[in-house]
């Protein structure tokens, strides 16, 4: 059992969209595909990785150290000790050789990309969902049939104004969400304040809308806006300060009294157990956005879910960033607390199967070997265009 090649490309997602700290007018992110020798269904088991929107695609990296590293790794050092299959944590080890600790940078971003593309074939090769391997080998056995996603976009756009946006968060209602998010800290307060007030006009009540300032505010600006916003009692408060300044994090946590979420800019162990111990967050109300597609993969991934639980949080309290089908799994297989979506944002690589829309807030996953790409058409047309 061996890895044949691995491929890596660069594919645009470029769009007009603005949040309050980037534009995306130049955003991409690197597919892979690793084509192994093992066959399943006549043909070999091709597992396929992306990175997660808001980092550009890794491809240096990938090419000049992560792949020809794990392609030059001995048999035994990639596969379970039974040699059925390849194994995450051993590949993991293997990519981070001769990588030191710390300054994590762009680098959790590569490996997570081709950490993807290594469940996609487990899974695969276990012929099974990978949300049924991750509850049967990593979780307690129980899979969630149906995971909260929740509609993320209110973007700023050149000439959208605020009968655009209240047309599309209604347009996410109408598809079956519950819950929306938009941007804010990308205009002045008092504009801010119009936007929200006009969503809240279209949702039920404020319990249905997040806002996510994309770590714009200093400590004064977040606890002004905090105030600002407070009475209209939302679902989450998100990135409302740099995402490494803890001690923003826990002075705005004493002052805000409703939920408050951020992590999605955090990309390794050490970062999120920072963030648990001097962030002042609070495990009764608030939310963890660690993406694993940003920050080294699942097998991180899973060591952070571990850690949090000896910090007394819930798997639930995990909604991560991305809107990729990743996280969808691992949400549905470890018991996470939902996960972001991005309707017709970040296409192809944002959204979920095909024929399975979103109901009453949930989404179901479809019954097909790995990650489920192949129930995707758009996102599988793009990934199959590399691999052999
Ligand atoms: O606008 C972005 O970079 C995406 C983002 O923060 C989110 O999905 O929460
Ligand atoms: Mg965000």
């Amino acid at each position: 059992m061996k890895i044949v090649s691995i491929d890596e490309k660069a594919v645009p997602i470029s769009s007009d969209i603005r949040n309050a700290f980037i534009d995306f007018s130049k955003m991409n992110v690197s597919i892979v595909a690793i084509t192994t020798d093992v066959i399943r269904d006549g043909k070999p088991v091709v597992g396929y990785g992306f990175n997660s929107n808001g980092r550009y695609a890794p491809t240096g990296l990938l090419r000049e150290r992560f792949v020809p590293r794990l392609l030059d790794a001995k048999q035994e050092e990639i596969l379970n000790d039974e040699g059925t299959n390849f194994d995450p944590e051993k590949i993991f080890r293997v990519l981070m050789q001769n990588e030191k600790p710390g300054g994590h940078g762009e680098r959790p971003v590569a490996v997570g990309t081709l950490d993807m593309a290594v469940w996609d074939a487990v899974a695969k090769i276990e012929q099974k969902p990978l949300y049924q391997l991750l509850a049967e080998q990593y979780g307690d056995g129980d899979i969630d049939e149906n995971v909260f996603v929740y509609a993320a976009g209110g973007y700023y756009l050149p000439d959208k104004g605020i009968p655009q946006l209240q047309d599309e968060m209604e347009a996410y209602l109408d598809q079956g969400y519950t819950h929306v998010k938009m941007k804010v800290g990308g205009a002045s307060i008092a504009e801010d304040l119009k936007r929200i007030e006009a969503v809240l006009d279209v949702v039920p009540s404020g319990e249905h809308l997040m806002v996510d300032a994309n770590g714009r505010f200093s400590l004064d600006e977040a606890i002004t806006f905090g105030e600002r916003i407070k009475d209209y009692g939302l679902f989450w408060y998100e990135e409302a300060g740099n995402p490494l300044d803890y001690e923003l994090q826990a002075e705005l946590s004493k002052q805000y009294p409703h939920a408050l979420a951020t992590g999605e800019n955090l990309f390794s162990f050490q970062d999120a157990r920072n963030l648990i111990r001097y962030g002042g967050m609070d495990p009764k109300k608030d939310y963890l956005q660690f993406d694993c597609a940003l920050s080294y993969g699942l097998v991180e991934y899973m060591k952070i879910v571990e850690m949090l639980k000896e910090y007394d949080w819930s798997p639930r309290n995990c909604i991560p960033h991305g809107g990729h089908q990743m996280s969808l799994n691992i949400a549905a297989g470890l018991g996470l607390g939902g996960n972001e979506s991005y309707p017709g944002v970040f296409e192809p690589f944002g959204g979920f199967a095909d024929n399975y829309p979103v109901e009453n807030g949930y989404v179901k996953l479809p019954d097909v070997p790995g990650i489920g790409f192949e129930a995707k058409g758009n996102l599988y047309e793009t990934l199959r265009s590399i691999g052999k």
